[in-house]
């Protein structure tokens, strides 16, 4: 009824606009910032009435003031009809008493019904209030008062009922909100004097300080002190993560043990906390294709119900028939399939570390049937470490690495990242490294003290001019290698290893169990990395030695006969993750790249998200599926029975509300989805605390 069309009306505006409004109302976070999400949402908050937003939260949500209004009516108006039923037994000869108690209580509970029915004629929708409007006029003008405030008294225990669960986006977001505190302590001047500041003043580069037991404000770079953090609040991960200065925290997450001084990086909607909150907040006024098709034939119900109910009218004359339709034909049920389970399922992946940006991909998600994986920190963990200094001729391993720390400085790739600790590791003090460029999935290039020096693949040095000399293949078996060059020669190579995720056996199995068909994996490593890895998860199919232009063309090829599913780290393979049906990022907490090329990020590097990711969606699409079908069954056949005279009015009014909780709880089953998992997750880390 009511809410259906302001969940219309958001859809309208568009996700961004109806994200963005309540959003920024942040409900709680301070109360200055007034009722700016009014506009938006097209909510009458009396001005001056009490504040909707989040703090006192005694209902919660955007317009739940509106709501409180509602009840009121709802109460004022439940109390005078049943008032008449007493008089009428009490008094009966009274009956005058009882119809104007009857009267006013349906007048009271009409009232806000037909009002809202007015507004959307004059906005000229024609959608469904004007059919719940017209039964309690068609009930007013019999004079059956009575009946006409019992269905308008259900009527508005509906709108009720669905105002608290359209702002279940509403409720999960304030539950995020709760999360991060409303003062921060802002330090300044040389002597760190701290001052005691809301969030929503702190500002990129402000230095703030957060003792133990507090949650995190904003989103920050550790300065100074180190702690353990539990970011379970993001990455559903309740496992503590150690962090020292430099590391990235993010605003909800807990700090536990240390003080620490922070950098604020990233405020308010920025922050990845701000993100999962608009993700949700899409959620809810985003339509999947079923419900493109449903709103397409929204405009002919209306009037193809009145024109049934004047049919009935014309055949049998009986009004109470016609206000029985009316009533139940309101299709509150089916408007409400989607939605309410849309929400559940992206708050319960939510919950999990899983961000899904568009709500499109979460349908997508349960017809995947191929998975493309990329090796090196999707299906191994990587942390490379070097296992091998192969120097060739005069040169020495001291050298090999000094030449590789310092050319791979400013690289972010995992090589780089293990050549890089090594050489802090054996305290080497490395060059400096001029015009360093990096040629993405070959190798880096840079003039050291002048020289020019490569580092990367055997076959790029090749096309860079560079002879590598043959070897042994059984001496680097199983090993990942790259190359050094110093001015055209060739120094030696550099071995690596990394381990297999731990849960990734145990995913490709889930996977299949699930019935994906064809797992496959690309790598940029070699043929002979990837074929043990590739035996070891009994992988269907596997390319080595890839560019990521390689990746990208797998992926297409896969593309031509199933719906694929590419799977990566963001490092070399976001053009891969593009040309997925489906790109899932791995470990994307904190890293913007990953969030951005992918549809589907997950905050952990926790393989087991994905098999989950299947499940989930597949059971909301199942469930909107079961919504749908009791919807539509229920209208209908509540209309065929009304039409031939086999239901009461009043009976429609407390079925459709009946059907409304139906929906609405079926829905919510899909909230405890996977919590299995963070409870598995639980148990391990309640273990490893012990000693
Ligand atoms: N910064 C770098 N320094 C040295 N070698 C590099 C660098 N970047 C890429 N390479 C070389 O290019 C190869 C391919 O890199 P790429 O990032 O595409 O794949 P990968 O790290 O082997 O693993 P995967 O493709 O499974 O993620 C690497 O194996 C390495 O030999
Ligand atoms: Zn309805």
């Amino acid at each position: 009824m009511a809410e259906e069309l302001d969940m219309n009306k958001a859809n309208v505006q568009g996700g961004a606009a109806a994200a963005a409004a309540p959003a920024k109302c942040a409900c709680g976070h301070d109360h200055d910032h007034d009722h700016e999400h009014e506009h938006h949402h097209d909510h009458d908050h009396e001005p001056g009435g009490f504040c909707p937003c989040g703090h006192d939260a005694v209902s919660g949500g955007v317009g739940h003031d509106r709501a409180m209004g509602r009840i009121f009516f709802a109460l004022l108006g439940g109390i005078l009809t049943v008032n008449s039923f007493l008089l009428e037994w009490a008094l009966p000869e009274q009956a005058f008493a009882a119809s104007i108690s009857a009267l006013f209580g349906a007048f009271v509970l009409a009232l806000p019904i037909i009002i809202t029915a007015i507004k959307d004629l004059v906005n000229g929708k024609v959608y469904m209030n004007e059919l719940v409007a017209l039964a309690i006029l068609a009930a007013l003008a019999s004079a059956d008062f009575q009946t006409a405030g019992i269905i308008a008294f259900f009527l508005l225990l509906t709108i009720i009922i669905e105002t608290r669960t359209a702002s279940g986006a509403q409720r999960s977001i304030e539950e995020l909100i709760k999360l991060t505190p409303n003062t921060a302590r802002k330090l300044s001047g040389d002597d760190n004097s701290e001052q005691e500041v809301q969030v929503t003043e702190l500002k990129i580069g402000d230095r703030i300080r957060v003792r133990p037991g507090e949650n995190f404000p904003v989103d920050a770079r550790i300065i100074a002190g180190e702690s353990t953090v539990n970011q379970a609040s993001i990455t559903g991960e309740s496992l503590p993560v150690e962090k020292s200065v430099g590391s990235d925290v993010f605003a909800g997450t807990q700090n536990l043990t240390g003080l620490v001084d922070l950098e604020v990086t990233k405020v308010g909607e920025d922050t990845t906390l701000g993100k999962v909150k608009d993700m949700i907040l899409q959620a809810e006024s985003s339509r999947t294709p079923v419900v493109r098709i449903i709103d397409r034939y929204a405009g002919y119900y209306t009037p193809t119900v009145l024109m049934l109910a004047c049919v009935t009218w014309w055949f049998t004359e009986d009004i109470s028939r016609v206000i029985t339709l009316m009533v139940i034909a309101c299709p509150c049920a089916v408007v409400l399939a989607t939605p309410t389970a849309v929400v559940a399922a992206v708050a319960a992946a939510a919950r999990l570390g899983i961000f899904i940006k568009n709500v499109a991909h979460l349908e997508l998600a349960s017809k995947i049937t191929a998975f493309v994986f990329d090796k090196t920190g999707t299906l191994t963990d990587g942390l490379l470490s070097v296992v091998k200094l192969n120097p060739f001729g005069e040169v020495t391993p001291a050298e090999l690495l000094m030449v590789a720390g310092s050319a791979e400085r400013y690289s972010n790739h995992p090589t780089a990242v293990a050549i890089q600790k090594l050489a802090e590791e054996a305290k080497l003090e490395l060059d400096e490294a001029t015009e360093f460029q990096e040629a993405p999935g070959k190798g880096v290039s840079a003039k050291i003290n002048g020289v020019p020096c490569l580092i990367g693949r055997a076959n790029w040095m090749s096309d860079m001019g560079v002879t590598v000399p043959e070897h042994n293949a059984s001496e680097t078996e199983g090993m990942s290698v790259v190359y050094v060059a110093r001015d055209g020669k060739v120094l030696g190579w550099i071995g690596f290893k990394d381990k297999l995720r731990r849960e990734a056996p145990a995913m490709i199995a889930d996977l299949r169990r699930l019935g994906v068909r064809y797992c496959a994996m690309v790598t940029g490593d070699r043929q002979s990395v990837a074929e043990s890895v590739a035996a070891q998860l009994q992988i269907d199919e596997f390319k080595s030695e890839c560019l990521p232009e390689g990746k990208v063309e797998f992926v297409e090829n896969v593309k031509k006969n199933s719906r694929v599913a590419v799977v990566g780290d963001g490092v070399n393979d976001a053009p891969a993750l593009a040309e997925g049906d489906l790109g899932i990022a791995m470990g994307a907490i904190g890293s913007d790249i990953a969030i951005n090329s992918a549809s589907i990020a997950l905050m952990t590097n926790d393989l087991r998200r994905i098999p989950m990711l299947v499940f989930l969606s597949r059971k909301s699409r199942m469930i909107i599926n079961q919504n749908l079908l009791f919807g539509m069954l229920f209208v209908f056949g509540g209309m065929i029975l009304s039409v031939f005279g086999w239901m009461t009015p009043i009976w429609a009014a407390v079925l459709h509300a009946g059907s409304t909780l139906i929906i609405i709880f079926n829905s919510a089953r899909l909230v405890r989805t996977g919590e299995e998992l963070t409870l598995e997750e639980n148990l391990a880390a309640a273990e490893t605390e012990q000693p």
